[in-house]
């Protein structure tokens, strides 16, 4: 495939290389990263970075990928005196993968081990001590923490990392943030103001007796709390529109890159970017110079898909030009795979990772010097008429093509190879549309309920979502239950549960199997389905299919997953550790991803345990399935569906044509009637968690919303 000249990006600055590779003694290692550190673009302007933090409560920094942005500032600020009192310096960035690795790195940096002075914090994974200083999280993790402690008391300073990402967990944050840092402001402004009047009026206090005074106190709690440091960070970033969004704050630019890298386009448009990204890794595996490949794909079929020409293509090479390996990074897949990306090739090897956008933003995969980017990514897109969520792929911004070229040129020079035209690059919008503007808003709505934020409406969001949305979302949420009437929580405490999407859905519904139906579906894939091995995963999940439906089939999981638990806790012998290690084993054996089962497992206990000490009775279908299905009927009757002659699916709540999902234990069962819970749109509308119902138990069940319309039901 011919690819046209090649472009330089500006602002490029060579550095002496500081690459770091293994064996090296620990001197030696520790020797070569302080000399990397020196090396990195931002290490020039600790001091004035410093500064600014001291002189500005809130600060934009913009600079460019691999600057040293995410690893460095925090460890300057540390120097710097941020954590004076024990406080903390919290990052958050979009994905657990750039949390975790990047927090690893700055251990090794500070030569502490991870969890001490450097940890991280990842929903169900907290590797942070009471010595921690520096804490990676996710950005949804601190929002959880906010529901907890909503002053985030124990942080000094709060970066919010690869802002330009504008997940809808940023957003929520963002405008969370602005009103915590006001209220830290104002609350040690007036402290101080009380301080004052407490010195002269301390007799007249004491006179207006005890109540009084307590009151006063309780007022002077803020005292506790400093000022909060807000910086906004990322490598591409809309720095105005953030900076007039934050009342006109200060944005630096951080000069220089540590590498460049080149940028190639397509000389002619490509037809079919998965057979064009075949052909260049193969172009680049034959002609290039040594490096590894880093490729970007929109989801798990693609990744499988891809992986498995290239190793068909590599058959047909003579044996000595075979040395490719792939390895697949995709956030379902369980997290021990996912960390393969960072092992090094066999020796002699070139890697290809295939990889969805997890690895766009901050991760260093070491020895890439080659990325291909095809261009497109996998988005949540919202119909805020049919209030319908789905998945559909769509070209990236210029922002997310910058990241994914920025992944190579971080241990020397990298290529990008850009899978379109130049013409079309500078067409790509310039940052990707708020996902706060393209999703369903029913868990942005409860978890700002829960934080204090009644009027939902009026919440400062940088970009307020469509007034359509907001309201449609509220609707749904007051049919569903989870609001009264008047729009408050119906309950307060629920959204405190672990964040499923659709936890509070079972409010009026406790059942055993329902609490474990959420668990289930609250985590990624429960399956595991290796393209290579296809088949046998299907037959291992056809042992706990049940006819009804993916529900049940995922309760059938769990059953046998606690009674193998069981059986092997009981065996004398068996250590927890061994028991652990077999319980890895029987989930390998039955193609179930260990990992989210875990999570599933955890957030079960958790949720149960709040059902309980909310003194609810929490029944058990028992075998009656029916009961089970009626439940889910009832809490999902806005994502029903109707069969239609030809085979495909009418969704009653706005009439879209829709189709089973292969992954779907239905599929090719064809039932009359079925509720779903997600909507995947590619080339087609494919629903996926699906179960069998009786079309007659819609208007039974759900009649606030069927007894208004006039549906027919009418089988065909
Ligand atoms: N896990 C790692 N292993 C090896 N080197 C690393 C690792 N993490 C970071 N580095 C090195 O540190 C440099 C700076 O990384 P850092 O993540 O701080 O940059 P950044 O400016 O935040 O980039 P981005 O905007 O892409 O997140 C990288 O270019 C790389 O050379």
């Amino acid at each position: 495939m011919a690819f046209g000249r090649k472009r330089n990006f500006n602002e490029i600055h060579h550095v002496p290389n500081g690459n770091i590779s293994n064996g090296y003694g620990r001197d030696d290692m520790r020797k070569k990263i302080l000399q990397h550190r020196k090396s990195l673009p931002i290490a020039s302007v600790e001091r004035r970075l410093v500064e600014e933090v001291q002189n500005n409560d809130m600060l934009i920094i913009v600079g460019e990928t691999g600057s040293g942005k995410t690893t460095q500032l925090p460890q300057f600020l540390l120097n710097g005196g941020f954590c004076r009192n024990g406080k903390l310096i919290g990052i958050t960035q979009p994905r657990r993968v750039a949390a975790v690795t990047v927090a690893k790195r700055v251990a090794e940096e500070c030569g502490c081990e991870l969890g001490q002075k450097v940890g991280y914090s990842i929903r169900f994974d907290d590797v942070t001590s009471s010595f921690t200083r520096i804490k990676y999280m996710t950005d949804g993790l601190l929002l959880r923490e906010a529901l907890l402690d909503p002053y985030l008391s124990k942080y000094s300073v709060i970066i919010v990392d690869e802002a330009h990402e504008r997940t809808i967990h940023t957003d929520v944050l963002l405008g969370l943030l602005k009103n915590i840092q006001n209220a830290r402001s104002r609350s040690v402004k007036e402290s101080k103001l009380e301080n004052l009047m407490l010195n002269s009026e301390m007799a007249l206090e004491k006179e207006k007796g005890i109540q009084q005074s307590l009151s006063f106190l309780s007022r002077c709690e803020g005292v506790k709390y400093p000022p909060l440091k807000l910086i906004i960070m990322s490598a591409s970033l809309d720095a105005r529109g953030f900076s007039e969004y934050f009342g006109s704050a200060r944005a630096v630019h951080v000069q220089g890159r540590q590498f460049p890298v080149d940028a190639f386009y397509t000389e002619q448009p490509q037809q079919d970017y998965l057979d064009a990204a075949i052909v260049t890794i193969f172009q680049i595996h034959l002609q290039e110079g040594p490096g590894d490949i880093l490729v970007f794909l929109t989801g798990q079929e693609e990744i499988e898909s891809v992986e498995g020409l290239v190793k068909q293509w590599l058959l047909q090479l003579p044996e000595a030009r075979r040395k490719l390996v792939t390895v697949p990074i995709f956030s379902s897949l369980p997290s021990e795979q996912q960390m393969k990306v960072f092992t090094p090739a066999p020796s002699g090897f070139r890697k290809v990772i295939l990889a969805t956008n997890i690895a766009e933003t901050s991760v260093t995969i070491p020895g890439i010097h080659y990325v291909v980017d095809p261009g497109m990514v996998k988005a949540r897109s919202f119909n805020s008429v049919t209030g319908i969520e789905s998945l559909v792929i769509v070209p990236t911004s210029k922002a997310q093509a910058l990241q994914r070229s920025g992944r190579a040129g971080r241990e020397g020079p990298g290529n990008c190879f850009r899978l379109y035209m130049e013409s079309e690059f500078e067409k790509l919008a310039d940052s990707t549309v708020p996902e706060i503007k393209r999703c369903n808003l029913s868990n942005v709505i409860l978890q700002l309920k829960a934080l204090g934020v009644d009027d939902v409406i009026g919440f400062d969001f940088m970009e307020r979502p469509s007034r359509m949305a907001i309201v449609k979302s509220l609707e749904e949420l007051f049919l569903l239950g989870a609001l009264t009437d008047e729009y408050k929580l119906s309950d307060p405490e629920g959204i405190k549960w672990p964040s499923c999407p659709w936890n509070l859905y079972i409010l009026k519904l406790f059942s055993l199997q329902m609490l474990i139906a959420v668990a289930m579906l609250s985590v990624e894939s429960i399956f595991f389905t290796p393209r290579e091995k296809a088949d046998q995963a299907k037959r291992a999940m056809e042992c706990f299919s049940s006819l009804d439906g993916d529900h049940l089939t995922l309760i059938n999981v769990y059953r046998a997953s606690c009674e193998f638990l069981q059986k092997s806790n009981m065996e004398s012998t068996s250590s927890k550790l061994k028991s652990k290690k077999k319980m890895r084993k029987w989930c390998k054996q039955n193609f179930i991803n260990s990992r989210s089962l875990k999570h599933a497992l955890d957030i079960h206990s958790q949720i149960r345990r709040h059902v309980e000490q909310m003194g609810l009775h929490i029944a058990s279908c028992g075998d009656d399935m029916l009961q089970f299905r009626r439940c889910l009927a009832a809490s999902f009757f806005l994502r029903s569906a109707l069969k239609q002659p030809n085979g495909t699916y009418r969704a009653l709540s706005n009439g879209q044509v829709v189709q089973i999902h292969p992954s779907s234990v239905l599929h090719g069962k064809n039932p009359e009637c079925i509720i779903f819970n997600e909507l995947v749109r590619t080339n087609k509308s494919f629903i996926r968690n699906i179960t069998r119902i009786d079309p007659l138990w819609l208007p039974e069940l759900a009649p606030q919303y069927y007894a208004a319309q006039s549906y027919d039901f009418e089988l065909y």
